[in-house]
């Protein structure tokens, strides 16, 4: 029976990615706008997989640090139902991009330790959605899709924030169902964690990693 579990898949590139998305039950898919990753994608490949996903599949920007000539491009052309800000954008900045664009805004909290935790609570005054995910280790070339994942028993005691907030990092189709009950999350994104090679989705892990995350 399908439970209130929602999940985001990021990190789509082909048509394939979306539709693997949308019959797995997923309620968000990504799309990676940043060069260095195997997951970006250009503004006409972005609007062609939003064009072509069905409805009830939210459409998810992800960009890091970026300035209002690329929201303003991004935002223009990809029908979008969100923006994830996944750089070291500033609660003011959220809250710009947020007035600019009147799209909900989710802004992503690296956590590797307890002293990043203070930071979920301020973004969780500016953005409509937290993301929580790994803290990047040091000197990676990606703020996040690294596939590790932080120490949940960070969360512990604080399963709720005035938004709602989904949990990422190194989540997997086998430690899904642990980390929803671990967590007491209501919502998990996932990007390397279901794929066969970097940037490249796996439709069968897409549905499995939802399945388990349901279950
Ligand atoms: O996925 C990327 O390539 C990426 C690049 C630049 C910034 C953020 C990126 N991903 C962010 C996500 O939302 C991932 O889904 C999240 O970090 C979890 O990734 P993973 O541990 O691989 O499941």
């Amino acid at each position: 029976m399908p439970t209130d579990i929602r999940v985001k898949i990021c990190g789509l590139c082909r048509p394939e990615d979306v539709t693997a998305v949308a019959d797995a039950g997923a309620s968000y898919g990504g799309f990676v706008f940043f060069p260095k990753s195997p997951r970006n994608v250009s503004i006409a490949q972005a609007r062609d997989l939003a064009l072509g996903a069905p409805v009830g599949l939210a459409k998810v920007a992800l960009v890091v640090n970026a300035d209002d000539a690329m929201l303003d491009a991004i935002t223009a052309e990809v029908p979008l139902d969100m923006l994830q800000l996944h750089g070291s954008e500033s609660p003011a900045r959220v809250a710009e991009v947020k007035a600019r664009y009147g799209l909900p805004v989710m802004k992503a909290v690296g956590v590797g330790g307890p002293e990043d935790l203070a930071a979920i609570d301020v973004y969780a005054e500016v953005a409509d959605q937290l993301l929580i995910d790994a803290k990047p280790p040091k000197g990676a070339d990606l703020p996040g899709g690294n596939g590790l994942a932080f120490d949940w028993q960070l969360l512990a005691g604080r399963k709720y924030w005035s938004v709602p907030w989904m949990l990422a990092g190194g989540l997997t189709p086998h430690n899904a169902a642990e980390a929803v009950l671990r967590t007491g999350t209501r919502q998990l994104d996932v990007s390397s964690g279901v794929e066969s090679a970097p940037g490249v989705k796996d439709a069968a892990q897409i549905a499995a990693f939802v399945a388990a995350a349901q279950a």
